[in-house]
């Protein structure tokens, strides 16, 4: 069995580093001196007094801002097996529409009226609600600790959108926004009907359920909206790792923000999931809703020793992903993508969907990508006969491999090239921003660009503190740190960009050698 509750909750400042947290271990000095308490827990939610947990609770904020969105996450208390069992989160303290709208009679006689509203607005109506409610909902201790903002790219503003750079980066925050501002206009009557403070049915408001929404929800198979998850919505994400790595299979990833968590888990007598897994099965089921024992299920994906940061798989995503549904991008996401602008008529010649057609974190074109520019870099009257090479994965011809290769360079330096500020200028920009906030003021800004000096400029205007009130600190903070996930983004985009490039032309000297090396061996 599993050991009954072993949990600590400790508020620290562990985290506050710029470090990603996916597989850094918390200090164990920290977790030594964190009183192990149910009490503590019980800050969180009451009723996880009656989890099941054997890791500790970690919390550290660092920032001057009370729960500031990704700085807490959860630590084993002792040595954890893959595949134990460690946390489990009984159905009646999970939170979801259905649980809100069964103990409040006005909401569900209100909701009724709404039937058009996705799962996810009434979710986020039903959460706006509660916290409406104040001190009297069971629900207060758990509101209360959750994150007061969050920095999902819907919550971007102009500037931290622009400097994304990339069209297609832009495009998709541009269309987050919207997105949550047309659900917000058409849950407007409802919120009203509920007689929501006035500052619960503002947009503002709006953007924080539904930043709660999309990067603490779980998946539940009654509700597409998913559930809110107590201490379970505590882990941090690593990305998963047992992927086949160039797995170009999208179908079965992906499927939900937060946790794509499959249930289906093989589990033996003693709670530990029989070995060896099926890489594909044990892919994204380190947590689930168990119907059988009406619980969520929370299993450990690996080996940890004491003092690690426990961390889940919420599923496969790109850092314009992580960034668009969590707020965050890992430095290191073996799933990450790039993608260049393809040709028109590239697409109609290929069965492959549009999101396959991209350039791996290590610069290599997926497999689809090369298919396709194989294709069309074939004359047309020729394509038929070699469609079968192309989509089983050979190049055509040494002739075609070279305008492919050439081709896709071309691209990627036509995407860098549209960029105002180049990869060394945003390394700078980076360090030079940590420096002034570090209040180093001897910064030399070197021969950059007038982009660059102008984005500098624009960091400097929001830095400014001079004259600020507590609350227009807080925001400022919060814009700069979305411009630096911003500026981190483009910066791993154009290094994969890069790699690509040096990829294509190590493959392209290695044809030419080989060619020179063909025409040698003829004339001799
Ligand atoms: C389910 S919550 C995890 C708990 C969260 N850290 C907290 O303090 O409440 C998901 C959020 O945690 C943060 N997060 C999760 N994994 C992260 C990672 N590997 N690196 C940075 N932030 C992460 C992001 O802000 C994300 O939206």
């Amino acid at each position: 069995m599993v050991e009954s509750l072993v949990v600590s909750l400790l508020w620290g400042s562990i985290f506050f580093s710029r470090t990603p947290l996916d597989g850094i271990p918390f200090r164990k000095p920290y977790l030594a001196a964190a009183p192990s308490s149910l009490l503590r827990l019980n800050l969180i939610y009451p009723p996880v007094l009656r989890f099941t947990a054997s890791f500790g609770v970690v919390a550290a904020c660092g920032e001057d801002e009370g729960n500031c969105g990704g700085r807490r996450g959860l630590a084993a208390v002792r040595d954890i097996m893959k595949g134990e069992l460690i946390l489990t989160v009984p159905k009646e303290a999970l939170m979801t529409s259905e649980s809100l709208r069964s103990k409040d009679q006005k909401l569900s006689a209100a909701l009724c009226k709404y039937p058009k509203l996705s799962s996810s607005q009434v979710l986020a109506v039903s959460l706006l609600n509660e916290v409406n409610k104040g001190k009297v909902t069971r629900w207060y201790p758990y509101l209360k600790q959750l994150p007061r903002s969050y920095d999902i790219l819907s919550s971007f503003g102009r500037l931290e959108i622009e400097a994304l750079q990339m069209d297609d980066a832009i495009w998709t925050a541009e269309r987050a926004v919207e997105k949550d501002k047309m659900d917000w206009r058409e849950a407007t009557a409802l919120m009203g009907e509920l007689n929501l403070k006035h500052q619960l049915s503002t947009f503002k408001a709006w953007l924080w359920a539904s930043a709660t929404i999309s990067s603490r929800t779980m998946h539940i198979p009654w509700d597409s909206a998913g559930c809110l998850c107590p201490v379970g919505d505590l882990f941090n994400y690593a990305a998963p790792a047992e992927e086949p790595y160039h797995s170009e299979n999208k179908a079965c990833q992906n499927v939900s923000p937060l946790h794509d968590t499959s249930p289906g888990k093989v589990q033996n007598s003693g709670n530990s999931v029989e070995e060896p897994f099926d890489a594909h099965v044990q892919r994204l089921i380190d947590a689930g809703y168990e119907e059988e024992i009406a619980a969520y299920c929370f299993y450990a994906r690996r080996n940890y020793r004491k003092g690690d940061q426990v961390l889940l798989s919420y599923g496969t995503y790109t850092n314009l992903e992580l960034l668009e549904h969590y707020g965050f991008l890992l430095h290191e996401n073996p799933n990450d993508k790039a993608f260049v602008p393809l040709e028109p008529d590239m697409y109609s010649l290929c069965s492959w969907p549009k999101d396959s057609l991209y350039i791996h974190q290590d610069g290599k074109p997926s497999f689809a990508l090369l298919a396709t520019v194989r294709l069309w870099a074939t004359p047309v009257t020729h394509r038929r006969s070699v469609g079968h090479i192309s989509h089983s994965g050979h190049q055509i011809s040494g002739e075609n491999e070279v305008t492919v290769l050439e081709w896709i360079v071309k691209n990627c330096r036509a995407l860098l090239g549209n960029c105002s500020t180049s990869i060394e200028e945003d390394e700078l920009l980076l360090n030079t921003v940590d420096k002034i906030q570090d209040h180093d003021t001897s910064i030399d800004f070197g021969d950059v660009s007038r982009a660059c000096i102008i984005e500098l400029s624009a960091f400097l205007e929001m830095n400014d503190r001079k004259q600020c009130s507590q609350v227009q600190m807080c925001r400022k903070t919060r814009s700069i740190h979305r411009w630096k996930l911003a500026v981190e983004w483009r910066l791993s985009y154009k290094r994969i960009l890069c790699e690509c490039i040096s990829h294509c032309n190590e493959r392209l000297e290695y044809l030419n050698l080989n060619e020179l090396d063909q025409r040698n061996s003829d004339s001799i």
